[in-house]
């Protein structure tokens, strides 16, 4: 946070709370207490103990001392925000004079086409007669709301600022915005008509005008609101089987891949095995399936304006509506609901936004909304007990939810390692294919998982068969420091468990919510913790309600920015234009403009082929599904602008070399592709089944997808100058591919001891060393990454023979030496010999 933001943060409360002491909560309705980072610390570096062997030096009573100070802060930090209308001007009165003395302010004027000079002039003008005006008004609510909007004032706008807790920005685009329209009307002469163009081309207040086939018909709404597994999405999408043409938008193209699939072949709702022709339209993919009526699609791909015939869409289903007050991609789920051009709109999500919807549906003249309701189709508990910190008292059909990839892999190596059970992994950074994949081992009979370790990319798009949820820790690493769980996301995370119809585990609950269903409710979920600390916490965080979401998440049009363009100083940057539309931007109601921290950071990048690229390249590849933290992933993305630029012509191959993740594919690949299969019923035995990298390899693979996922995705933008899409796919499905076989061999499970096998297990395990087992007990090494480590302690041995044999006091080593020769294993049987190590337990 800047000094600025930190001083304006505070002398705001602290007028605020001298104004309204009575009504100023905490900011976050869940910032919670410093005892979630000691809990998350705990966790950590118990894993860490664990897989080096090393007990944890944190004392065990603090694993089982409840968080109380974090409950009692939960508790409070309840207490819903509330600004009155009459703390207002005095919020203003407070910071006028600093905002309008700053040094950035002036720098913002000379960019709007003021001379210094004429901006001081101007500025004192308009805070000398804001402050005129502040005496004047009369201090009831009512009539003062009216008094500020005929002054430029919207308050309802600056009190959800202030309550939401991004006043310090919002109140400074405030600030901007006034001050513009009045040097608009009194300012000097030269400049009045230029910041009037200003004004009108950051006025997007009126941006759901701009859709008219929607505002031509008369649309009717069904909002089904209810918590995760209630069957919202069941009876949206039953509509939509029924209706003659229309859209499931989803937030994910797993989502979107699963309703297309489900549609085609006829399991959804009434279809009953008749299967809908269904096209799929995700930013990567399309798949265009004969006189299809439907579509599925991703959100940020969902054909407003209709069929193919320009006609209304019958149904349109639009997915975790939840999602419009994501600062990210919210835009896209509001534009959604502004301007889809389609006779029913089925908003499926949490009741969070019941109240905000249906303010956004009355705006919209003629349309209407039905409000549907629904409980949990099975029970959700939470167990009576932790797992008392320990990995022995998980059990099949249980999900650990962590955080982060690196967390991920070393509790799946704990349970592996203490359970003998295989577990499946599911983390933001997998592909959404591997996912899926991943997520099917771990639903079906048949699938090696019995476990599943995810982080919160758990919480949404896959169905799976979870008995119990537990959380390893209750906060997350923000990339700067930890924080608690968000109230959203213990509930969309915990709501994982006792899906209907997938349910493991049993619980005795009567479901008393499934009298609507088709078929009989699977058992309830379980929820617990690792940790016996965290336990209280979650049983106090589940039961409440999540707070409602006040305004919907506003995507700056492409339209104002152009507008802009031709209004500031030639060399203005791409990201300042940003910037500068941002912060004068007048919005509609109850709407906040989208985080544009990634955007800006592409911006940088563009910048660079400013004079080549035209405004539609800068608007198509600054929202280009690029993630700025991934280093490499950005070096792409500026070797593919830079080809782009300079030869409108981006070879796949070519723009990937430099990153040297090619290379890493076959290497993977090749390495794979000699290794003999997992032995039967044995935990991995890593010397020989799992190379190095092939686990150092994962971070690099995944790397590689997201690149060939935007070379595809800006494939079907630029045809012409990204001719290469059939490659990339094949790249993409190769990485896809290797991936799975990695995540297959990660190490960590025990091997089975001899007294747990089987005489069934044990003939499969004699005939798997027949075959790739030597006479010398050596899983056969035709393995070429096996040589080449050999040959290098080959090398080694030698250098030290010979410098051993020139030091005469070392003879009795090369004697010893000596006796081995020709058979280097020996030296290392504990590394090499798999008969002697098949019934020890792995060390991984
Ligand atoms: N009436 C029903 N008959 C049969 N199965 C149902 C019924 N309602 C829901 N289901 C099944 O229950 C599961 C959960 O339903 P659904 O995905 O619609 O819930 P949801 O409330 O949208 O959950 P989420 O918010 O997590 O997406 C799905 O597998 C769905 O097919």
């Amino acid at each position: 946070m800047s000094i600025y933001r930190q001083l304006a943060t505070r002398s705001l409360r602290c007028v605020a709370a001298r104004t309204a002491p009575a009504t100023v909560g905490s900011v976050s309705a869940l910032r919670l207490a410093s005892g979630y980072a000691l809990n998350r610390d705990r966790d950590s570096s118990r894993s860490n103990a664990r897989s080096t062997g090393r007990r944890s030096r944190a004392p065990q009573q603090a694993f089982d001392k409840p968080n109380n100070d974090a409950i009692e802060e939960l508790t409070r930090s309840r207490e819903p925000i509330r600004l009155e209308v009459e703390s207002l001007p005095r919020l203003i009165l407070n910071r006028v004079d600093e905002w309008a003395a700053s040094e950035r302010v002036k720098a913002r004027c000379v960019a709007f086409g003021f001379d210094s000079q004429a901006a001081t002039e101007c500025l004192d003008a308009w805070t000398f007669k804001i402050k005129e005006d502040l005496l004047m008004w009369d201090d009831n609510g009512e009539s003062l709301i009216t008094q500020m909007a005929a002054r430029g004032w919207d308050a309802n706008a600056l009190i959800l600022a202030y309550e939401s807790g991004n006043f310090a920005r919002e109140f400074e685009n405030a600030f901007l915005r006034n001050f513009i329209e009045y040097a608009a009307e009194s300012g000097p002469l030269f400049i009045q008509s230029h910041l009037k163009a200003l004004l009108e081309a950051t006025d997007v207040s009126r941006h759901a005008q701009t859709y008219l086939q929607a505002r031509s018909i008369n649309r009717h709404f069904h909002l089904h609101m209810g918590p995760t597994n209630s069957g919202k999405t069941y009876q949206a999408l039953k509509a939509l089987s029924r209706a003659k043409t229309g859209v499931y938008a989803g937030p994910l193209r797993l989502l979107a891949h699963e309703v297309w699939e489900r549609l085609n072949m006829g399991s959804v709702g009434d279809l009953n095995g008749e299967g809908r022709a269904t096209n799929l339209l995700t930013g990567e993919e399309r798949r265009n399936v004969h006189n299809a009526g439907l579509v599925s699609c991703t959100i940020e791909m969902l054909p407003f304006y209709g069929n193919a015939a320009a006609e209304p869409w019958d149904v349109v289903v639009i997915d975790e509506i939840q999602m419009m007050a994501d600062d990210h991609r919210g835009g896209a789920w509001t534009n959604a609901v502004l301007g889809v051009n389609a006779k029913e709109v089925h908003l499926c999500g949490d009741e969070t936004t019941a109240h905000l919807l249906q303010s956004m549906v009355d705006s919209f003249k003629g349309d209407t909304l039905t409000i549907h309701r629904y409980n949990r189709l099975t029970p959700l508990v939470v167990a009576p007990e932790s797992l008392n910190g320990k990995y022995e008292n998980v059990q099949p059909g249980d999900c650990v939810v962590t955080f982060s990839r690196n967390n991920v892999y070393s509790v799946k190596k704990n349970i592996e390692g203490t359970l003998g059970k295989k577990c499946a992994v599911v983390y933001g950074a997998l592909p959404p294919e591997t996912r899926a994949e991943q997520a099917r081992d771990f639903n079906e009979d048949e699938g090696r998982s019995q476990v599943l370790v995810a982080s919160d990319a758990v919480g949404m798009g896959l169905n799976l068969k979870i008995g119990r949820v537990v959380f390893a820790s209750m906060t997350k690493f923000d990339g700067q420091r930890d924080v608690p769980l968000s109230l959203t996301q213990v509930k969309q995370i915990a709501g994982r468990a006792g899906r209907f119809g997938q349910g493991r585990t049993t619980v005795d609950n009567e479901d008393d919510n499934a009298a609507t269903t088709d078929e009989v409710a699977a058992p309830g979920g379980v929820v617990t913790t690792l940790h016996a600390a965290d336990l209280p916490l979650l049983r106090a965080m589940l039961p409440l309600t999540l707070p409602a979401v006040t305004r919907a998440v506003f995507e700056l049009p492409n339209e104002a920015l152009t507008s802009m363009l031709p209004l500031v100083h030639p060399t203005t940057t791409y990201a300042d234009l940003l910037d500068h539309t941002a912060a004068l931007a007048k919005l509609p109601p109850n709407m906040v403009l989208s985080e544009t921290r990634n955007r800006l950071a592409l911006a940088e990048v563009l910048e660079e082929q400013r004079d080549v690229l035209t405004a539609t390249d800068i608007a198509v590849f600054s929202n280009a599904p690029v993630n700025t933290r991934d280093p490499k992933v950005a070096g792409i993305f500026q070797n593919i602008v830079q080809a782009y630029a300079t030869d409108y012509h981006v070879d796949v191959e070519e723009v990937l070399k430099k990153s040297t993740l090619l290379h890493t594919l076959k290497t993977v690949e090749e390495t794979l592709a000699a290794l003999p299969p997992l032995p039967p019923h044995l935990g991995i035995f890593r010397q020989y089944l799992v190379p190095p990298i092939t686990v150092g390899g994962i971070p690099l693979l995944e790397s590689l997808h997201k690149a060939l996922v935007l070379y595809i995705w800006l494939s079907f933008r630029y045809s012409l100058a990204f001719p290469d899409r059939e490659l990339a796919t094949a790249y993409k499905l190769r990485t896809e591919k290797v991936l799975e076989i990695c995540l297959e061999r990660l190490p960590g499970v025990r091997q089975l001891k001899s007294a747990e096998r089987t005489k069934e297990m044990d003939k499969e395990l004699a005939l798997f060393r027949r075959k790739y087992v030597d006479k010398h007990g050596l899983v056969k090494p035709s393995i070429k990454w096996v040589n080449q480590e050999q040959e290098e302690r080959m090398r080694k041995m030698k250098r030290w023979r010979s410098a051993a044999t020139e030091a005469d006091e070392v003879t009795e080593i090369h004697d010893r030496t000596h006796k081995t020769e020709g058979s280097i294993q020996q030296h290392h049987p504990k590394q090499f010999n798999y008969r002697q190590i098949s019934d020890r337990g792995s060390s991984w």
